[in-house]
């Protein structure tokens, strides 16, 4: 991955660390090194100010560490204000492992790297993310507390994908309810970019109401084993933005929303899982709102994946889940509505929501 969203020629203009374009007053960032695993790895703390800093750790093959870097700056952030919308008495962090996870992810460097984050005392608490799965994390979980998102059989709440998909479908119903009078996606196309854990499970649930899916992926092999499965198709185009749509589901990775993208974009609704999805928040959330194509914020709709880990640390069951994650659903109609009312981007009605509880407790703390 690149840095999604600016280049290492832009990167390396700028001072290394408090100085680049991502650095959003983040409170700490911890350089992890380890020689014999070949571990290295930067652990992003943003705010804790509504509580310990939870994230899941990305494994990447990133060309460089500025982009490394950048990553888990823009990534940390995001955690920050999803979990602020969410309701969850968490703060924001994220961590990442620069290397590739299929040939250098091992078992003692996914234990030298719990160490890193048990030195944290709590501060931060890591769970999966790309590249990462619940066994990684149960290899963590040896060496630390601070683990979320291990297997259901060492008693954590499991792989998170499935409930994260639900609420990225709560949120597209809510889009769809917003934009076509009805909630219901039967008979409508959508195009669901990168079909991972969280894309599979999306599939099942449009599927079951009826919409038509179309599946797109770099990884070929993926695609035909997700077809053999599902009455989907494959993209076969080279320009998927140009497409005919109702609806884009970017869930691959971020700053798919750009400029040119915007530009070529046909669909009416965007509602995906990918983090970051808007290169630019201001700039691009204004294009879409200009162009009437109604964003679903991705931050307020992929957090299924973080009231499910929050359940291991609140001792909450499976119920409890899923109606947090239901109420997505409401949530993301709520934002449309202050968005229409306030003339503002739905990216800044829901980041205002988001600063103004945190903001809220930074003041009873002072107190
Ligand atoms: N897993 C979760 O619970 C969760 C929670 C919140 C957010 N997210 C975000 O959702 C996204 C997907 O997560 P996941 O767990 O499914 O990841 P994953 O690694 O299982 O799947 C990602 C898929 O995207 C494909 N992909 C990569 N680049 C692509 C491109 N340019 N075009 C098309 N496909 C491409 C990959 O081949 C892969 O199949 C990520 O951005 C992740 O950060 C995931």
């Amino acid at each position: 991955m690149t840095s999604e969203v600016i280049s290492t020629k832009e990167l390396t203009k700028m001072d290394p660390v408090f100085g680049q374009m991502s650095f959003d007053n983040h409170e700490q960032i911890v350089f992890c090194n380890d020689k014999d695993t070949g571990l290295k790895a930067i652990i992003g703390i943003h705010n804790t100010v509504l509580g310990p800093a939870l994230g899941g750790t990305r494994m990447w093959n990133y060309s460089n560490e500025w982009e490394a870097l950048n990553d888990v700056l823009r990534l940390s952030r995001g955690m920050t204000f999803k979990s602020a919308i969410t309701g969850l008495n968490l703060g924001g962090g994220k961590a990442v492992i620069i290397g590739d996870a299929k040939t250098q992810k091992t078992p003692e460097l996914m234990r030298r790297f719990g160490e890193f984050v048990h030195s944290l005392s709590g501060k931060y608490i890591t769970a999966e993310d790309v590249g990462m799965n619940t066994e990684d994390m149960d290899i963590v979980r040896e060496v630390t507390p601070y683990v979320t998102g291990i297997s259901e059989s060492k008693g954590g709440a499991g792989n998170p994908s499935p409930i994260t998909a639900y609420g990225v479908f709560m949120g597209m119903k809510a889009a769809a309810k917003f934009k076509y009078g009805s909630d219901v996606l039967e008979d409508k196309s959508v195009y669901v970019q990168g079909i991972g854990h969280v894309g599979e499970a999306l599939i099942e649930n449009l599927l079951n109401e009826g919409a038509k899916v179309t599946i797109s992926d770099i990884n070929q092999e993926r695609l035909e084993e997700v077809r053999s499965k599902y009455d989907v198709t494959i993209y076969g185009g080279n320009d998927l933005y140009s497409e005919k749509m109702d609806i884009y589901s970017p869930c691959a990775l971020g700053a798919t929303i750009n400029d040119s993208t915007i530009n070529k974009l046909q669909a009416s609704i965007i509602a995906g899982a990918a983090n970051n999805q808007l290169e630019d928040e201001v700039r691009h959330g204004n294009m879409l709102k200009k162009k009437n194509i109604l964003y679903a914020p991705d931050f307020l709709i992929n957090a299924g994946g973080i009231i499910n880990v929050y359940a291991e640390l609140e001792n909450y069951d499976k119920q409890e889940i899923m109606r947090k994650t239901e109420n997505i659903y409401n949530t993301t109609l709520d934002i449309f509505n202050r968005a229409e009312s306030n003339n503002v981007t739905t990216q800044v009605a829901a980041m205002n929501i988001a600063k103004e509880r945190i903001e809220k407790r930074k003041r009873e703390q002072s107190k």
